[in-house]
């Protein structure tokens, strides 16, 4: 049920455009499959899947990671509604170190994203009541969130509707400058 693998600019990341059925009953779609996602997942395991609605058109969360050890992979399904899909690449060491991908994830358009470890993901909901479906490659570890402000001018995200709706959480996360002041201690 994978059509095609697309292989983006940023290391490790890809598109994965899915197939569904539909007939009179309405729909059927596989939405993870261990064997074919082999290619991508190498030595890693979906360790836990995650779910979010997001109420309000305009809703900005992001852009958040993890820290290594506890690094992940994510793969990122809309199952409701649409929204605008941001990675930013935050591994010094890459090549794309910085720079951004958008894609547009919908209920209709069976595209899902594949995050990598170190790249920080954010989307903004194009739709009310937008649904997310998340495969985590590694457990919830709240010691290890990290991520940078979506409004961050040097990132200078192109988000399409007026950024509304941010958590406490997410309105206090650093600039891509002060959280490179602190890894560099
Ligand atoms: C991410 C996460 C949060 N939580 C808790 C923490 C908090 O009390 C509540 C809501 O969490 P947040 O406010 O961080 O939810 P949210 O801002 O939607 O966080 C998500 O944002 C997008 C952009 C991602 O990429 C996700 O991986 C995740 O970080 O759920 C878990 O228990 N397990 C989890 O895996």
């Amino acid at each position: 049920m994978t059509k095609q693998l697309i292989s983006l600019d940023i290391p490790d990341a890809f598109v994965i455009k899915q197939t569904s059925f539909t007939d009179q009953r309405g729909q059927f779609s596989r939405l993870f499959c261990q064997k074919t996602l082999a290619p991508i997942l190498a030595h890693r395991e979906v360790k836990q899947v995650n779910f979010s609605r997001t109420t309000i058109q305009g809703t900005v969360r992001g852009l958040h990671y993890q820290r290594s050890p506890e690094a992940e992979m994510k793969f990122i399904r809309c199952i409701q509604g649409s929204v605008w899909d941001v990675m930013v690449d935050l591994r010094p060491d890459s090549p794309t170190f910085l720079q951004w991908h958008a894609e547009e994830l919908s209920q209709e358009n069976n595209t899902m994203i594949v995050i990598p470890e170190g790249c920080a993901h954010g989307f903004q909901a194009l739709a009310a009541e937008s649904e997310l479906i998340y495969f985590h490659t590694a457990f919830y570890a709240e010691m290890a969130e990290a991520g940078v402000h979506v409004q961050d001018p040097d990132l200078a995200i192109d988000w399409p509707l007026p950024v509304n709706n941010l958590s406490i959480r997410d309105a206090e996360l650093p600039t891509v400058e002060k959280w490179l002041k602190d890894l560099s201690g």
